[in-house]
């Protein structure tokens, strides 16, 4: 799959007093087997575009297209190849245990092969069985993030948007996520898009980088390639 933004602008609260431009005619393409990373200061409009890329709001101008077409007239097709793991995991969370947490996606999208694919993902993730009895609201900060995780690929998505995945989190816990991420990448036909304001974590990760500044997306130098 890939997802292709051709002069996206996005503007919040259009036409009013408290009108905020964010991103202005931004280019971007991401292809199979890319890991992208997206890198800006604080309010630079990271998570806006990673909101673009998983078709969770439109284009207040310009065009997103998914294998040259619109993904608008039916996302959830579209986003049932993509995994979005949010900044604050709290804030994804419903469930009330762990194990119903992480498979929900599955049942919801009607997905076979429940306990391999949960197998699967607490061993990538390390997720013992005495946490999948937890109540997810009640874990760490870093075990939170790896249920995050854990529900954004338990479908197997072809795409895994991460927004901010280490930040506040321990040293053990960033290098759990981090050797996560590079099993995940090594996976044949896997994208990985990650937002980030600390880029030299992911050193060992190769990838494009790219930089958001005053709205404009800008090429940087790649890390790793
Ligand atoms: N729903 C909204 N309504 C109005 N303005 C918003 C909304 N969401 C974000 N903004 C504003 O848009 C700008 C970009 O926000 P965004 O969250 O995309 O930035 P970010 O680079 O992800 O920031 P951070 O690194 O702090 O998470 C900020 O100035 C923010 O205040």
């Amino acid at each position: 799959m890939t997802i292709s933004l051709v002069n996206v602008s996005y503007v919040y609260n259009k036409n009013t007093p408290i009108e905020k431009k964010v991103l202005k005619r931004v280019n971007l393409e991401i292809n199979l087997n890319e890991v992208i990373y997206i890198v800006g200061k604080t309010g630079s409009g990271k998570t806006t575009l990673l909101y673009l890329i998983d078709f969770l709001i439109k284009p207040t101008s310009g065009i997103i297209y998914v294998d040259g077409k619109s993904p608008y007239d039916n996302p959830d097709k579209y986003r049932k190849n993509i995994g979005f793991a949010f900044q604050f995991p709290e804030r994804q969370f419903f469930s009330e245990t762990v194990k119903d947490e992480i498979t929900f996606s599955l049942k919801n999208l009607n997905i076979d092969n429940v306990d391999k694919r949960l197998e699967y993902v607490q061993r990538i993730l390390d997720i013992d069985d005495e946490m999948l009895t937890k109540n997810p609201f009640k874990l760490s900060g870093g075990e939170q993030r790896r249920v995050a995780i854990a529900s954004a690929i338990v479908h197997d998505p072809e795409i895994l948007i991460l927004d901010e995945p280490t930040v506040s989190l321990d040293y053990i816990n960033e290098a759990r996520i981090i050797t996560f991420l590079k099993e995940w990448s090594n996976i044949k036909n896997k994208t990985l898009v990650i937002v980030t304001h600390d880029i030299e974590k992911f050193k060992e990760i190769p990838g494009k980088v790219y930089y958001l500044k005053k709205g404009k997306l800008i090429r940087s130098d790649s890390i790793g390639i």
